[in-house]
């Protein structure tokens, strides 16, 4: 006689949203020291420009992440709606080419660093950012390649959080930096726009979808696992601009810091 193994129970759909949330209340990257630094106005000039130099590989990066992504959808709807997310970030043509609206968030992360004092052609050539962003952002990309569907969703779920930093951001960039203005700042206004959009979407198709209770667990820790890799660019950052303070061969140096070189 065969016996089924006992099935666990999934939770219910009030418990399964708490227990995506308390992922976010654990491990937030709002919770790194980095991002005090940065939001209270504790950083100089050149790790701030340290900071969004590498932040722009994120950027870069996430309407490649949304296309792969829109890449094991078969469903149209369900691809018209992503799309959406791509568009938010490449927007429909570039600075002065379009009305402002439709600028992406590409262009309004280089009126951030414009605005820091750094060369265009030196941030879209990456070549300035730390081997750990690196990593860390492929692995984004990378995971929503090799994950199921629903697990890919899952992971761009920490946007739940992000309006809370944004907002933090904003209002600790006003207060605390010389270099605030509505250019600098548009990235963030822009995006309290979309974040809200994105989430309610991505919220109501992991709590639809993720039906098993195994399912359930894939998502929780498809949400960790984007903490995690959110995280260790702080981490990657703070070692090499805060303290220790080592910069690794290659990467960028602010003019206000000597970096330790490196002997054999
Ligand atoms: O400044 C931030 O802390 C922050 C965090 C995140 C996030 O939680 O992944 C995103 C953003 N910003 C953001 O601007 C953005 O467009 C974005 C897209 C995604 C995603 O996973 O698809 N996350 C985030």
């Amino acid at each position: 006689m065969t016996t089924s193994l006992p099935q666990d129970e999934p939770l219910s759909r009030d418990a399964f949203t708490e227990a995506l949330f308390a992922v976010g209340e654990r491990q937030y990257h709002d919770l790194h020291p980095f991002h005090k630094l940065l939001h209270g106005g504790k950083l100089a000039k050149g790790q701030v420009q340290a900071w969004a130099l590498n932040r722009f590989y994120y950027q870069v990066s996430i309407p490649r992440k949304d296309l792969t992504i829109m890449s094991r959808m078969d469903d149209p709807a369900l691809r018209r709606v992503w799309l959406q997310r791509v568009l938010d970030h490449d927007g429909l043509g570039p600075d002065g080419q379009v009305e402002e609206g439709r600028v992406g968030g590409i262009e309004r992360w280089l009126r951030l660093t414009d605005g820091l004092g750094l060369d265009r052609d030196y941030v879209r050539s990456l070549e300035g950012i730390l081997p750990a962003t690196r990593f860390a952002v492929d692995a984004y990309v990378h995971f929503v390649l090799d994950h199921t569907l629903l697990e890919a969703v899952a992971s761009s779920l920490t946007e739940l959080f992000a309006p809370a930093i944004h907002r933090e951001r904003i209002a600790g960039f006003e207060q605390n930096y010389a270099f605030a203005n509505d250019s600098t700042l548009s990235y963030f206004r822009k995006r309290l726009e979309e974040a809200p959009r994105d989430v309610d979407f991505g919220l109501a198709y992991v709590l639809d979808n993720a039906r098993t209770a195994e399912q359930q667990r894939q998502c929780i820790r498809a949400l960790r696992f984007k903490t995690e890799l959110l995280w260790a660019q702080l981490d990657a950052l703070h070692h090499a601009y805060v303290s220790p303070g080592l910069i690794p061969p290659g990467a960028f140096v602010p003019d206000d810091m000597t970096p330790t070189r490196y002997t054999r």
